[in-house]
């Protein structure tokens, strides 16, 4: 599309109008500037392809800034939206610049009133799980399927291996909102998720809903017919229940990749982002399309989508590895006789996140593949610090915290709702990233302030029931003791509203799964006591080693009061999980330490049954040894993360 450079106003933006005679030819027109002017709207929505024409002078426009909020803020007052059953399609209907008729004031009001309910029942935050089938690749592996759903609640079997090779089922609960199976449909998923939240939007309302997962565990493909469903929805209810009363829909689609915004509909055209005065964010140049067409939209989603920027993980062959944005917006014109730009009455945006798998799992990953891992766990952890201070009301919200977040600005503030659907493998193999996915899920969920009261107890701590299956006794079968003697030592909230017993569960590329959080052990060394010791005796000095963990604590990292500066939150909110993942390592080290000098004292004792022993705890040290090469990989994640050209 021809371009000039010449001077536009700011708040214009392209905006496109289909013309529903010409299959796939767009026309742009100039919505004029902010304030109005211009007069360049006759030809919006439904009008036939003669009113579809550039300006007469054949004036060439030019990429405009859409701001986001700026020319569309000043929402419409309560009680405008009207009902008339009866009235014509809007589309084609010449009566479009006329005031709304048809209804009585009482009929006005019940409506208003009716559909302010049904608004304070859709929860402020909605947290949905979906388990996607096993795939050819898991089945080929014999993997299985660890996930059970009850209801809307949850259960992963962890098969885990005690040191002493035993193994054992560790449960892990969870409670959400909803949790669907395998066996769920799109459609099903649509009708749980992103539903009822569509006519909040001609009520003012701005809703987010956005996927969350490991690489390859669905988002995409829920994702993906999400925002179809809802334009045919939302169309739906214009040309019916609010027909001839003003509204267009906008669509656009943008990514966001390695911090960089670029437009999906417009040849990944390099966008930037701008703040006015009354921090409003605005992208420049986004290209915005009215339709009036559930063809038309699909259309432009499958455009967008084979301009979104994939690339391979282990896990995914086309990994997404931006954010896709796809934003349906409500606009209204009041009265088009008066050439007033439409204003934004409501918006409904679409998030298909990029794969949250962990830097562990991108070792083999050349370097711009783990930058892009930072990058995008950067955002995730953004994302939740915003959700988190939108629902408990805090005047700050860290949006500066990610571009993501700053683009979604909006989308936080005044009447919003947030939709979030953690996708999740069955798979055994996943079974580490499964449980990350379901604690960012579950820590979202209790961010809500509604949800602590509510909260099933089971699930606000992933109570675990851990199932032996082959019982044995071992010094480092830890998984069952330091974490509920942690959870009972603290639980007071840290300056970031969680409490401890949450904090023992990093955020996903942090997660730790075998060594206990929370408190910092300060363990004693065990002495030499006794030159002659058998297998037996040492379960003593376990226990004694267990009750001196349990009363000789130091304090969690502490955090000095909040700090009204955003990047200073993440900053400290990362630092604070450097520090816990430090503690752990620290922990695991001295764990070492002490099996040793068991080892040692079972050498020296000489017994014919130690060897056995020996060999358990041996075997118990590799396994120790291997977390900390962990730890050290997910320390190094964090340096790219809190290097300053990433915060
Ligand atoms: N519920 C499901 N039912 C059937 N197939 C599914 C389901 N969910 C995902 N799949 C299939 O699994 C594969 C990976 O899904 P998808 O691309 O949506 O993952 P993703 O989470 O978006 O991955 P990434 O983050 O790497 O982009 C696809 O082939 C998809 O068709």
């Amino acid at each position: 599309m021809p371009r000039s450079s010449s001077h536009h106003q700011r708040q214009s933006s392209d905006t496109f109008i289909f013309d529903t005679t010409s299959r796939g030819r767009w026309f742009q027109q100039e919505l004029g500037s902010y304030g109005g002017g211009g007069g360049a709207f006759q030809g919006w929505l439904g009008t036939r392809s003669s009113s579809l024409r550039k300006n007469d002078d054949d004036r060439v426009f030019t990429s405009g800034l859409l701001d986001l909020h700026s020319f569309n803020t000043e929402l419409l007052p309560e009680g405008q939206i009207f009902f008339d059953e009866s009235a014509e399609d809007i589309l084609g209907d010449s009566r479009l610049g006329t005031k709304f008729r048809g209804l009585s004031e009482s009929q006005v009001l019940r409506s208003s009133s009716t559909d302010k309910e049904r608004a304070n029942n859709v929860a402020k935050i909605k947290v949905v799980v979906r388990k996607r089938p096993l795939n050819k690749k898991e089945i080929a592996k014999k993997e299985e399927d660890i996930i059970t759903i009850d209801s809307n609640s949850l259960t992963v079997h962890e098969r885990k291996l005690k040191v002493d090779l035993t193994e054992y089922v560790e449960k892990h609960e969870f409670v959400f909102d909803a949790v669907l199976n395998e066996g769920v449909s799109n459609d099903n998923v649509y009708a749980e998720t992103v539903e009822p939240v569509v006519p909040l939007i001609f009520q003012r309302t701005k809703a987010t809903c956005f996927a969350y997962g490991q690489t390859g565990s669905g988002k995409t493909y829920t994702m993906q017919p999400l925002p179809l469903k809802a334009s045919q929805d939302i169309l739906r209810l214009m040309h019916h229940t609010y027909r001839n009363q003003g509204f267009q829909l906008n669509v656009s689609f943008f990514e966001i990749y390695g911090g960089k915004v670029f437009d999906l509909l417009n040849d990944r055209k390099k966008l930037f982002m701008r703040e006015d005065g009354k921090q409003q964010v605005c992208i420049v140049g986004l290209q915005e399309y009215v339709v009036a067409k559930v063809e038309t939209i699909k259309e432009l989603i499958e455009k967008g989508n084979a301009a979104r920027s994939t690339g391979t993980t282990g896990a995914n062959e086309e990994s997404s590895r931006s954010h896709a944005i796809l934003q349906l917006c409500i606009k209204r014109s009041t009265d088009l006789t008066e050439s007033k730009p439409a204003r934004i009455v409501g918006k409904l945006s679409f998030i298909d996140l990029a794969g949250s798998e962990r830097g562990a799992d991108t070792t083999d990953n050349d370097k711009q593949t783990r930058i892009e891992g930072a990058e995008i766990n950067k955002s995730l952890l953004a994302l939740k610090e915003c959700i988190r201070a939108l629902d408990n009301d805090q005047g700050h919200i860290p949006f500066r915290g990610s571009k993501l977040t700053e683009v979604l600005r909006d989308s936080f503030v005044g009447d919003s709702r947030t939709v979030m659907i953690s996708c999740i493998s069955p798979s055994s193999g996943s079974c580490e990233h499964t449980l990350n996915t379901l604690r960012y899920a579950d820590r979202v969920k209790s961010l809500s302030k509604g949800n602590n009261s509510k909260r099933d107890p089971v699930s606000s701590s992933n109570v675990r029931d851990s199932t032996v299956l082959n019982s044995g006794s071992s010094i480092l079968s830890q998984d069952d003791t330091f974490e509920d003697e942690a959870t009972n030592v603290y639980n007071e909230k840290n300056r970031f509203g969680w409490s401890k017993q949450l904090e023992r569960e990093p955020s996903p590329p942090m997660i730790v799964d075998r060594v206990p959080s929370g408190p910092i052990y300060e363990q004693d060394r065990i002495r030499k006591t006794n030159k002659r010791v058998d297998g037996s005796q040492l379960s003593s000095l376990e226990d004694k080693r267990k009750i001196e963990s349990c009363v000789k604590h130091v304090n969690p990292p502490q955090f000095e009061a909040n700090h009204s500066v955003p990047d200073d939150d993440l900053n400290a909110l990362l630092k604070e999980e450097e520090d816990l993942v430090t503690a752990h390592r620290r922990q695991v080290e001295e764990t070492i330490d002490i099996v040793k000098e068991e080892m040692n004292l079972l050498v020296e004792a000489d017994q014919p049954g130690n060897h056995t022993i020996l060999s358990q705890k041996a075997a118990g040290i590799l396994q120790l040894q291997t977390q900390l090469a962990q730890f050290q990989r997910r320390l190094n994640e964090y340096n790219v993360f809190m290097s300053p050209g990433n915060l």
